[in-house]
């Protein structure tokens, strides 16, 4: 196929770190996304039980970073293969709902990882990408290595080739200025942050999946510099609603040098974002807090919490999972579900058939949770 490059743009060789960087242009966006991130973190610390938030949190960034790129998957299609798998991967799934699940799960053990002491480097980035590529589509596309050729970001219906990253020569030197810059510049960790992922994107040292890592890299750096306590922030909502800007603005850092409007769009993006995932999690602890005492009410038994406890981090479920994992008598599990569905809050998705026990969804979450 023949591609266009009228238009294109070239990385920008010798720009990087940029030195025009211009404080007043954004200070208002960069005290605001300080102070937003702090209090998101700050509730995050002050949970007793934080899975049961961040796992919502962390499927809805895989949908939406996955679908920046294209890959479409809902929560409820997310939550319903987790259902069914269990860790394992199927070979029926849409290919679509596979990439997602990788991109959860590699992020998933991307923080574990880090929690437990590993050190963030390009090996740990290559084992990232391993893990993303790891099935599918993606598994053809050189997983967990870095491009020995030239790669290109195209509009393929227009035939127009829009950027041309780093060559794979100069790659090794581009990778090393990077971790340099982000292991020993002053700025501001947000500030260094926003920089470290367009300039990751900019050498797009991966055949596929830049995007994707690039994107799982920003929460993780926010942590290692310590703007985070935990590896747990997601800004990809932002990014996907306003996708023509994001990508506009890393556009003109390698086509004008302007660093300084991808700096204030990050801080943007951080801000709003931040002040979502707030949001998202605040409703998500008072809804666990209310249904607390309904449960306990509306079951009269002494699983309650633990019923409760189950379906949060398993909103969508088959009735054996709840017994084999709470150890719940089955037939008070036969109850408690009836109870559950004749109140709605409980939504049988799909009936029990053959073998195959009956599919429950957890409705007061889901809707706080669906993309
Ligand atoms: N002009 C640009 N300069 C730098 N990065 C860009 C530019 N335009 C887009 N990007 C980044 O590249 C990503 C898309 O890259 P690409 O289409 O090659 O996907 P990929 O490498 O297959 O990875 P993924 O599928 O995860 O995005 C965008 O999400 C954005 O982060």
């Amino acid at each position: 196929m023949e591609f266009n490059l009228d238009n294109s743009v070239n990385y920008h060789y010798d720009q990087f770190p940029p030195n025009n960087i211009n404080y007043d242009f954004f200070i208002q966006e960069l005290i605001s996304a300080t102070d937003t991130l702090a209090r998101f973190d700050q509730m995050i610390k002050n949970l007793h039980n934080s899975e049961l938030l961040l796992a919502p949190l962390r499927n809805q960034e895989a949908v939406l970073s996955s679908r920046i790129e294209g890959t479409i998957s809902t929560i409820d299609e997310i939550l319903q293969y987790e259902a069914d798998n269990e860790g394992g991967l199927s070979e029926n799934a849409r290919a679509d709902v596979i990439e997602t699940i990788l991109y959860q799960r590699a992020l998933k053990n991307a923080q574990l990882a880090l929690e437990e002491g590993y050190n963030f480097s390009l090996s740990f980035i290559k084992q990232m990408h391993q893990q993303l590529l790891f099935s599918g589509r993606g598994a053809t596309k050189a997983p967990g290595e870095f491009k020995k050729e030239q790669n290109f970001l195209a509009d393929r219906s227009a035939k127009k080739i829009q950027f041309i990253p780093i060559s794979p020569e100069k790659l090794n030197d581009g990778l090393s200025e990077l971790v340099n810059y982000i292991e020993n510049d002053s700025s501001p960790s947000l500030i260094k942050t926003g920089i470290a992922h367009i300039e990751f994107e900019a050498l797009h040292p991966f055949q596929d999946g830049n995007g994707r890592i690039g994107r799982m890299i920003i929460t993780l750096l926010l942590w290692k510099s310590g703007v985070l306590s935990q590896p747990h922030f997601y800004i990809s909502g932002y990014f996907e609603e306003h996708k023509e800007e994001y990508i506009e603005a890393m556009r003109n850092v390698s086509k004008n040098n302007d660093w300084n409007t991808w700096i204030k769009f990050f801080l943007t993006a951080v801000q709003k974002q931040a002040t979502k995932n707030l949001e998202i999690a605040e409703r998500i602890k008072n809804l666990y807090e209310e249904m607390k005492i309904t449960f306990t009410d509306l079951l009269s038994s002494k699983w309650s919490v633990v019923i409760l406890d189950f379906i949060f981090t398993n909103p969508v479920f088959r009735n054996n999972k709840l017994v084999s994992t709470t150890q719940i008598p089955a037939a008070t599990a036969t109850v408690v579900i009836k109870k559950l569905i004749d109140r709605e809050y409980l939504v049988q998705k799909e009936a029990a058939s053959g073998r195959r026990p009956a599919l429950y969804s957890f409705e007061p979450l889901m809707k706080l949770v669906r993309v």
